[in-house]
């Protein structure tokens, strides 16, 4: 279904992807890791098509999705929603429209002046929050939620697009454990659930071990490890970070705490 062929971005002199390359047949749960600087957001993002790759292609089901122009590249970018580290949502605006956004590209300029949306856009968007366990937050604005929340409204969001791949950039990296928890849960759902592939660049060994169906891990703009979560040793680990024998593990994890974990149940109503 995807396969990435010798994919590279030059910064002037320095490769920030070089020359990646890795296949995915089915809808996997895939994890991107690496040190800051590895090339984890810039190949997202050539993915996208937000950054321009310098050269590769990338396939899927046959098509080079980095050569597609215009109303193409468009309708591929709706087919792989982002979300991103800062959520990215507008924050006085409630978040049933932060919601509807996911579809703004759809609709006339007119109709987006008026803030006019069709009944049935409306009821999949609050269809969707229920999914995810934020309905009632539906008309409050978006600065009003937790991070975890908000997170939740921007993969909302995304799926308003019902897009095939969902590629999330450090979903987690401003949540704290119990609601980085909460979200990781709701992308494997959505993976498991729906068949969407998910890849996510993750900056904890521990959530791609916990989430992933496979690991990539990136040094230095290079793939230096493709392989399951099992394969991902300490040793491993070590080598895609560049860290000596001192590299600590538990440096990079975002475990709850077993006290916390204990009321991981009620802090999930609380948080819903
Ligand atoms: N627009 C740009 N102009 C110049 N260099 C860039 C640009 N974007 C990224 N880079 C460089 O490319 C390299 C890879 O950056 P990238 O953000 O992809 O890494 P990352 O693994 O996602 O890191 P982080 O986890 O810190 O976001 C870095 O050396 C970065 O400085």
């Amino acid at each position: 279904m995807l396969e990435v062929k010798s994919v590279t971005r030059m910064f002037g002199q320095k490769a920030a992807v070089d020359r990646a390359s890795f296949r995915i047949d089915g809808p996997a749960f895939v994890g991107i890791i690496g040190r800051s600087g590895a090339g984890k957001s810039t190949f997202l993002r050539m993915m996208n098509r937000l950054v321009d790759a310098s050269s590769g292609e990338i396939l899927v089901d046959g098509c080079n999705v980095l050569a597609l122009k215009g109303r193409e590249a468009r309708a591929w970018q709706s087919q792989c929603a982002m979300i991103f580290q800062q959520f990215n949502l507008v924050p006085r605006m409630d978040v049933a429209s932060n919601v509807l956004h996911g579809i703004l590209n759809r609709r006339s300029t007119l109709q987006t002046m008026f803030n006019h949306w069709p009944r049935a856009d409306i009821l999949r968007a609050l269809e969707i929050l229920d999914r995810l366990g934020i309905a009632e937050q539906a008309p409050k604005r978006a600065e009003a939620l937790s991070g975890g929340q908000q997170q939740r409204v921007a993969i909302a969001r995304a799926l308003m697009q019902d897009p095939r791949i969902i590629l999330a950039d450090e979903p987690i990296a401003s949540l704290d454990p119990m609601n980085a928890q909460v979200v990781m849960d709701t992308l494997k759902r959505i993976n498991v659930e729906d068949g969407r592939m998910v890849i996510a660049n993750l900056h904890t060994l521990d959530t791609a071990r916990r989430y992933c169906d496979r690991v990539i891990g990136m040094r230095d703009g290079r793939i230096v490890f493709d392989g399951t979560p099992d394969q991902l040793s300490t040793g491993v680990a070590r080598d895609i970070y560049g860290a000596d024998a001192s590299f600590n593990e538990s440096a990079t994890s975002t475990a709850i705490p077993a006290d916390a974990a204990a009321d991981k149940d009620w802090a999930a109503q609380m948080l819903a």
